[in-house]
């Protein structure tokens, strides 16, 4: 008799998923056939994976999801936060026999072999996100093929050569080669919120490996919104006269970033609005004169509480970072606007001598709520205050 999942894969080929600690994980490849390394993350998001594995955030990153059902929805085309599969890899415990989504035009297997990510499924992810929790997140890789033993070999090595992500920069080629213009809104895909309003200001985008939902909802807000590669510069700025700038997201350590750093600094000093998410974020804090490290394990999920420490107010953040900045470096011009309640960590900082802030979780969410939308209003208003001040 067929066993089931052929019907549904095809060809069943075997995989391994090895950690650098020695570990190792049989299960099915649901992806590509070959091999591939990265730090192994896990993300507890229950919904989104499209958007998680398109975020450019996850690049040289394998990314286990704790949700045990994954490719109930297939892939369409307008979830994606950029227009590739960014994550080094994928591994899930259980890929559905069916999909089911009006708007579906793909499935996740059939996205995976297109997109050329090897992928494993059948693995006891409770058990790795528990190894992963205790000892760190930790290099692993994943190797399709029959062959038990020779596979087994080949994933340790792999998993043992690759480097780490310290010292690893990687907004530089994720980035943008060209400038371009954004235009499109939520409102323009028809999502049933949000409102068209006639451009206002011209934000200036760094794209450190930026998602899709932070340009639209800037958009959204009435900005005209020109995107620029991660090594442009400062001066390729304000040769736009731009009313803000915006420090997007991105992979990596943010600690070799120089070219970033310098520039955030150049712009904050000349007292233009300046707005950072995640990476943008750890960069704004290394501009400043902070310092980030690396955490454990990191946060990566859609349901981390955050407390807003002028209200006391909580708030529930998508959540995806593996480095994060020392509050206990941050300078006198400098003051704490969020921390995490996991674990006390920074979230968000203003600067108390220009107009600028960042949050290092996700206020675009997607994937995850929508909690922190406020602070592109916050932006918003910051451009405003300067136009008419
Ligand atoms: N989502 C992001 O921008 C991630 C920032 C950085 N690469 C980190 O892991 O902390």
């Amino acid at each position: 008799m067929k066993h089931p999942l052929r019907h549904a894969l095809g060809d069943v080929q075997h995989a391994i998923l090895a950690l650098a600690d020695g570990t190792l994980f049989q299960g099915v490849s649901i992806g590509a056939a070959g091999a591939t390394s990265g730090e192994v993350v896990f993300n507890t998001a229950m919904t989104g994976y499209q958007e998680i594995l398109s975020d450019p955030s996850y690049s040289r990153q394998i990314v286990t999801l704790t949700y045990p059902h994954i490719g109930n929805t297939g892939i369409n085309t307008e979830d994606g936060e950029s227009p590739r599969l960014h994550a080094a890899g994928l591994v899930i415990k259980d890929l559905p026999l069916l999909m089911s989504n009006f708007r579906a035009t793909q499935t996740l297997p059939e996205w995976l072999r297109e997109q050329d990510v090897v992928a494993i499924a059948g693995i006891d992810t409770r058990k790795l996100t528990r190894i992963l929790r205790e000892k760190g997140a930790q290099n692993g890789a994943i190797v399709t093929g029959d062959d038990a033993v020779k596979v087994a070999e080949a994933a340790l090595e792999r998993a043992r050569a690759f480097p780490g992500l310290n010292g690893m920069d990687l907004a530089r080629t994720v980035t943008t080669k060209e400038a371009f213009e954004w235009r499109e809104t939520e409102w323009m895909l028809g999502r049933g919120f949000g409102q068209q309003h006639a451009p206002r200001f011209h934000v200036v985008a760094y794209d450190f490996g930026v998602k899709a939902n932070i340009l639209r909802m800037l958009a959204e807000r009435g900005c005209k919104v020109t995107v620029l590669p991660a090594e442009a510069g400062a001066q390729a700025a304000l040769a736009l006269q731009p009313d803000g700038i915006f420090l997007s997201n991105g992979p990596g350590d943010p600690g070799p970033c120089d070219y970033a750093i310098t520039a955030a600094r150049e712009l904050m000093d000349k007292g233009i609005p300046t707005f950072g998410i995640c990476l943008g974020h750890q960069i704004m804090a290394l501009a400043c004169g902070a310092r980030t490290i690396k955490m454990k394990f990191g946060h990566h999920g859609a349901n981390h509480p955050v407390q807003d420490v002028a209200t006391g107010e909580v708030m529930i953040t998508s959540q995806n970072h593996g480095f994060a900045v020392d509050a206990s470096t941050l300078p006198a011009n400098c003051a704490v606007t969020h921390v995490s309640l996991f674990d006390g960590s920074l979230q968000g900082f203003m600067r108390l001598d220009r107009p600028a802030f960042c949050f290092q979780g996700h206020p675009e969410a997607s994937p995850g709520p929508h909690d922190l939308a406020p602070l592109f209003d916050k932006f918003i208003s910051m451009m405003g205050d300067r136009q008419h001040g």
